[in-house]
């Protein structure tokens, strides 16, 4: 049975998206309290599997993730866009108008901004996780408190839902990268077809550094569908750039890396994997 890590507690979306990636298989899930307690795991057991969110359609990147892929071992074999719904969850037989906090994972809590401008007087708390939210409103009965969760969570710990599908706009999903490293990335991988790749490098401080590394991939076919910038800590008003690519022919790609090798420095690719296509129609 595959064992997959992840930030939260049972019920988390990390658990959901998890169970959608390995449908039809048995998992054991190990619940972790923080993102680099998934690494920390994975040093200690080399088949564990991690899975971690990274962007989402709404909030924008998890941007403190980006360093834990760069920084540790675990490589990105497969990725999980999963549509996510949120529920505003309470002790049974709570009205709204007890509420007087909503608490949730500050990723949640952004992706329903809208829904929670409409609750006025409301004290917004953060929190490490839905799922973990949803549990301590129950094992603290906690009244006056609302969890904004997966209706999965609130119904493992016994909540109502007053209401659903409180994410501001329906087209709410978020990126998971499943992660694992040596005989448990090949299994991990679903097909050998790989077809993108997520790579993260320094750039020197020179006119149009950037975009000669640009051209060069666009020589090569490859389409670059995401970059990120994020501060070098030591190094003022410096940046390294995590980019993800998509291409047809995986020796192309190879001889594109070649390619932009002088342009650029520090590169570590942090996985090829297969590209989920992003399923328009998926509305729950
Ligand atoms: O709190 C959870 O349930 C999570 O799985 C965390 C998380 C995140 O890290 O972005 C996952 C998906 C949603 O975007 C909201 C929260």
């Amino acid at each position: 049975m595959k064992r997959v890590a992840i930030q939260g507690g049972v019920g988390a979306y990390h658990e959901i998206a998890a169970r959608e990636y390995f449908k039809g298989e048995e998992l054991e899930i190990v619940p972790c309290s923080t993102f680099k307690d998934i690494f920390i795991e994975a040093e200690k057991d080399p088949d564990l599997i991690g899975i971690m969110a990274i962007e989402n359609t709404i909030a924008g990147s998890l941007l403190q993730n980006h360093d834990l892929l760069k920084l540790n071992k675990l490589q990105i074999a497969g990725e999980q866009k999963q549509r996510i719904s949120h529920s505003l969850a309470v002790l049974p037989g709570v009205k709204i108008d007890e509420v007087q906090e909503v608490m949730s994972h500050p990723m949640a809590l952004m992706q329903c901004e809208e829904f929670l401008d409409t609750l006025t007087g409301i004290k917004i708390v953060e929190h490490d996780d839905t799922a973990l939210a949803a549990r301590d409103i129950k094992e603290k009965n906690m009244r006056s408190t609302a969890a904004i969760c997966s209706s999965l969570a609130a119904k493992i710990y016994g909540l109502d839902i007053l209401a659903e599908g409180i994410e501001t706009n329906k087209r709410n999903f978020t990126r998971f990268l499943i992660l694992a490293k040596g005989d448990m990335l090949r299994e991990v991988q679903k097909e050998n077809n790989i077809n993108k790749s997520s790579l993260v490098f320094i750039l020197p401080h020179n006119e149009g550094s950037l975009s000669k590394v640009l051209s060069v991939l666009s020589f090569y076919g490859i389409n670059l569908t995401r970059i990120q910038s994020l501060p070098i800590v030591g190094r003022e008003w410096e940046y390294q750039f995590y980019i993800d690519l998509t291409f047809s022919d995986y020796n192309r790609y190879k001889q594109s890396i070649d390619a932009i090798m002088p342009l650029i420095s520090n590169l570590k690719v942090l996985g090829e994997y297969r590209e989920e296509k992003h399923k328009m129609n998926q509305d729950q």
